[in-house]
C-alpha cells in the first residue's frame, strides 16, 4: 500500500484528496497532510476525510512513496527547504503547483522521480482536466500510479513539460472563466426579469447540454454554433453583441496573460 504525503493542504489539496477518495483510488489511510501553521485547517481535513495529519514529517516523509506539492508557488522553497532532509532519494514528487519547473524541485529536493501537473478544482467531483510531464527517473510504475491518481480526479493528457504554462491558462484557470460567464449570464437574465434559482438551472443545464453536444457529436463548435444560429434569428443577434464587444479577442488575451503569468511564476520563484 503506498503512502502519499500532502505537503500544503489547501484548496487544490483538498479537490484532489476528495477526488481520489471519491473514486476509491486510494484509501484515507494512505494519505497524510501538512502545511505551514493551520492546525485547524488539518483538523478539518482529518475529521472531513478521515486522512491522517503529518505529526513526526521525518517518520512520514522517510515513509513515503509519493509527496504531493501543493502549497503556493511563492511558499515552495521555504516547503523544500523544509523536507528535502528527511525524504528517502527514492521517494517520487508530484507537484501541481503553477508555473514551478521540474528543474527547480530538483534543485530544492535532489534529483529524484518528479512529475509536475496542472489539475483544476473539478478534481473535487471527478471531473478535473488536468496535464502532466515527467523527468526520467519515474518508473514505468510510478507513471502508471500518478496517471491512475489523475485519471481517478478526471481525464489527464500527458504533454511536454513547457506546454504545462498553457494547460495551466486553459484547463487549470478555465474552470473560472465558466464560473465568470456563469456570473454574467445570470445577472443579465435576472436584469431581464428571471428568478435567480431558474436562471442558475437554466444556465447550468445550457453549459451541460453544450458541453455533452461538444463531446457527444464530435462536431466542430464553430458548427454545432452554427447549428443554434437562425438568419435574422435572436442567436444571430446575440453574438453580434459578443463580437463588437471583442469576445474572441478577450479569451485570446485571457490564455495569453495567464500563459505568461505561469510563465513567470516559475521565474519569480
Ligand atoms: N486553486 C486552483 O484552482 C488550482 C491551484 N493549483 C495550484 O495549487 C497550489 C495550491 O493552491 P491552493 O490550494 O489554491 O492554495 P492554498 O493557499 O489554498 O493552499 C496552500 C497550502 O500550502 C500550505 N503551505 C504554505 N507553506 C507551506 C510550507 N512551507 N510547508 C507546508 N505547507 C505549506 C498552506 O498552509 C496551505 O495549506 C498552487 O500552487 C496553485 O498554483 C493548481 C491547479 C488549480
Ligand atoms: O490561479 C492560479 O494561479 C491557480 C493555478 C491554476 C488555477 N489556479
Amino acid at each position: 500500500m503506498k503512502t502519499i504525503v500532502f505537503v500544503g493542504a489547501g484548496s487544490m489539496a483538498e479537490a484532489v484528496i476528495a477526488g481520489v477518495l471519491e473514486q476509491g483510488a486510494v484509501n484515507p489511510q494512505q494519505i497524510f497532510v501538512m502545511n505551514k501553521s493551520d492546525d485547524e485547517r488539518l483538523a478539518f481535513m482529518k475529521n472531513k476525510y478521515g486522512v491522517s495529519i503529518v505529526c513526526n514529517e521525518k517518520e512520514a516523509l522517510k515513509r513515503a512513496d509519493l509527496v504531493i506539492l501543493a502549497t503556493k508557488p511563492k511558499d515552495i522553497h521555504h516547503a523544500m527547504a523544509d523536507i528535502s532532509c528527511y525524504m528517502a532519494d527514492t521517494t517520487a514528487v508530484l507537484s501541481v503547483i503553477a508555473g514551478i519547473s521540474i528543474q527547480t524541485i530538483e534543485n530544492g529536493l535532489g534529483a529524484r522521480p518528479i512529475a509536475r501537473s496542472m489539475p483544476n478544482t473539478s478534481a473535487t467531483i471527478g471531473k478535473s482536466a488536468s496535464g502532466v510531464a515527467w523527468n526520467e527517473a519515474v518508473s514505468v510504475d510510478m507513471k502508471t500510479l500518478i496517471l491512475d491518481l489523475l485519471a481517478s480526479i478526471g481525464i489527464v493528457k500527458e504533454v511536454e513539460e513547457d506546454e504545462l504554462h498553457a494547460v495551466t491558462a486553459l484547463s487549470g484557470s478555465g474552470p473560472a472563466y465558466v464560473y465568470y460567464m456563469a456570473e454574467a449570464l445570470e445577472e443579465a437574465a435576472m436584469d431581464k426579469g428571471l428568478s435567480k434559482g431558474v436562471a442558475r438551472e437554466l444556465i447550468i443545464q445550457t453549459i451541460e447540454g453544450a458541453a455533452a453536444m461538444l463531446k457527444q457529436t464530435g462536431l466542430e463548435p464553430a458548427e454545432l454554433r452554427n447549428n443554434v444560429t437562425s438568419p435574422g434569428g435572436t442567436t444571430e443577434a446575440g453574438l453580434q453583441a459578443l463580437e463588437k464587444g471583442r469576445f474572441k479577442e478577450a479569451i485570446k488575451q485571457c490564455i495569453e496573460m495567464a500563459e505568461a503569468r505561469s510563465r513567470e511564476l516559475g521565474r519569480l520563484s
